[in-house]
């Protein structure tokens, strides 16, 4: 198998509903998204998956949150805008459209500032 990893990034305000502190008030992140993807069949050229498709999918989720208040935008007017369910809403969406039987969205690492990070994977404890 191989791993593949890109990192892009985007910028948005939130506040946490329900938190007990400062976060409760409107702000915004710089949030780096680390999307990490498995494949197992090289093509001809050697290559799994283009780096370069990974990026292009990523940056249409990315799109949909980039210089949003993304409490106002589904599914975070429902769903509070942790660091946690931005994760899992990139391994799902990003997923949708890459996802292959060869190739596979395999955890995403959103980092919400430059000392504090989130992974989201499919698995147990
Ligand atoms: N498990 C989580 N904890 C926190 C989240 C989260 O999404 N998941 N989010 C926040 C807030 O959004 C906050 O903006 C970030 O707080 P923090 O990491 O403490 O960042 P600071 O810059 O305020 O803290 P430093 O001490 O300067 O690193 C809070 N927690
Ligand atoms: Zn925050």
């Amino acid at each position: 198998m191989f791993v593949l990893k890109i990192v892009t990034d985007f910028a948005s305000a939130h506040l946490l509903r329900d938190y007990p502190g400062d976060c409760s008030r409107l702000h915004g992140h710089n949030w780096k998204v680390e999307m990490m993807v498995v494949a197992r069949k090289l093509n001809s050229n050697g290559i799994t998956i283009d780096f370069r498709e990974i990026k292009k999918q990523t940056k249409v989720v990315v799109k949909l949150l980039d210089h949003q208040y993304l409490n106002e935008i589904a599914p975070f007017d429902k769903l509070n805008p942790t660091a946690e369910n931005i994760a899992k809403y990139f391994f799902y969406e990003v997923g949708q459209l890459i996802n292959t039987n060869d190739v596979k969205v395999k955890e995403v690492t959103i980092w919400e500032t430059s000392r504090a990070s989130v992974t989201y994977y499919q698995g147990d404890l």
